[in-house]
């Protein structure tokens, strides 16, 4: 079979008329970044990038150093390309400016530069996930408000998985295409075209230790799914839950499957666990464009007006005909 790299499909995808060059150069410079933190991470404590800086974050999370180093390769690859306004990382309270000498494009590029933190030191795949939206007034400094825009407005998302191999998972709005880095060639191969999900599944990813504290609708959905053939489902279901969103997502883009991270007793306050922005949408678009669905149990994901930078939501997506049950159970519970 013809090796297609990124950068042929990225061009096949801008004569097609899907994108244009400065949304060509963004995903071409974000998977350059994706190279450099897929090396560092390989390194591990060879290069002592393990471990935590002490420092805490926005979200009140004590930062490690992968998370501190793959935030400044993708802020450094980005800010002089000319094909951005700004950005915005789960790692900085304030939204990131480009610097005043260099030229400013039309994009905001929003990213979780690393996902999964908290399984660097232990050697299970870790991600990083984007965002891209158009800076509503091209002439205009973006502030924080110009990055408040609902999902649908994405044009752009995508995340890379550091596992066994390294791959980039992107979506243009046309589909949603994986690509797997050749490390001696180094760069991406078009390996997954048109990635899609099955409308059902028997695969489900939560993490059951927080069980007491779900909401009713969410507990009596995943007891019927661990009842299994002697409960209502009558079928038996498979758990999965690697604890990095990004790998229990790319899973469920591979083979199907239900991924949920809900609103509970404990994350309640904060208005769940993942971020809206950089986490939730980008995922919600791919698995959109995959056949699948994402919701925040009530609300489709991508139609939220977001009202902070680091907002956070609770996410269920995957297999369309789970989803759709889980926001059946929400209803009839919010009805009863
Ligand atoms: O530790 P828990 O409760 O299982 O949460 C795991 C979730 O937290 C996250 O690690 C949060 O993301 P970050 O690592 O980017 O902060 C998700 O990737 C994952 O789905
Ligand atoms: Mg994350
Ligand atoms: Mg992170």
């Amino acid at each position: 079979m013809r090796r297609v790299s990124l950068s042929q499909f990225l061009i096949e995808e801008q004569r097609a008329g899907r994108l244009d060059a400065d949304l060509r150069l963004l995903v071409e410079v974000v998977a350059r970044a994706v190279k450099a933190i897929a090396v560092t991470i390989s390194k591990g404590k060879l290069w002592d990038v393990h471990g935590e800086t002490g420092v805490e974050n926005v979200q009140g999370e004590v930062q490690k150093k992968l998370d501190v180093i793959a935030n400044e390769l993708l802020l450094q690859a980005n800010e002089w390309g000319g094909h951005l306004a700004a950005m915005a990382s789960e790692e900085v309270e304030e939204i990131c400016h480009i610097p005043f000498e260099y030229p400013r494009g039309g994009y905001l590029l929003l990213f979780d530069p690393l996902d999964g933190s908290s399984n660097i030191e232990v050697n299970i795949s870790v991600g990083t996930i984007f965002s891209v939206l158009r800076n509503p007034d091209r002439e205009a400094i973006p502030t924080e408000a110009s990055f408040l825009q609902p999902g649908t407005a994405q044009v752009a998302a995508g995340y890379a998985i550091y596992g066994p191999a390294t791959q980039l998972v992107l979506t243009t709005g046309n589909g949603v295409h994986g690509f797997t880095l050749d490390r001696e060639f180094g760069y991406f191969v078009y390996t997954h075209p048109f990635m899609t999900i099955p409308p059902q599944t028997s695969e489900f990813a939560i993490n059951c230790s927080n069980m007491r504290f779900w909401e009713p609708p969410v507990r009596r959905y995943i007891e019927e799914l661990i009842a299994g053939k002697e409960g209502p489902r009558g079928r038996d279901f498979n758990m999965r839950w690697v604890a990095s969103m990004v790998s229990d997502v790319h899973r469920t883009l591979s083979r199907g499957g239900i991924f949920l991270y809900p609103l509970d007793a404990k994350n309640r306050a904060q208005g769940g666990k993942l971020r809206l922005l950089y986490e939730a949408n980008p995922m919600a678009l791919l698995v959109e464009q995959a056949g699948g669905a994402a919701i925040d149990g009530r609300r489709r994901l991508l139609e939220i007006v977001p009202q902070r930078l680091h907002q956070r939501v609770p996410v269920i997506l995957g297999s369309k005909e789970e989803v759709e049950r889980v926001r059946a159970y929400h209803e009839e519970a919010d009805a009863s």
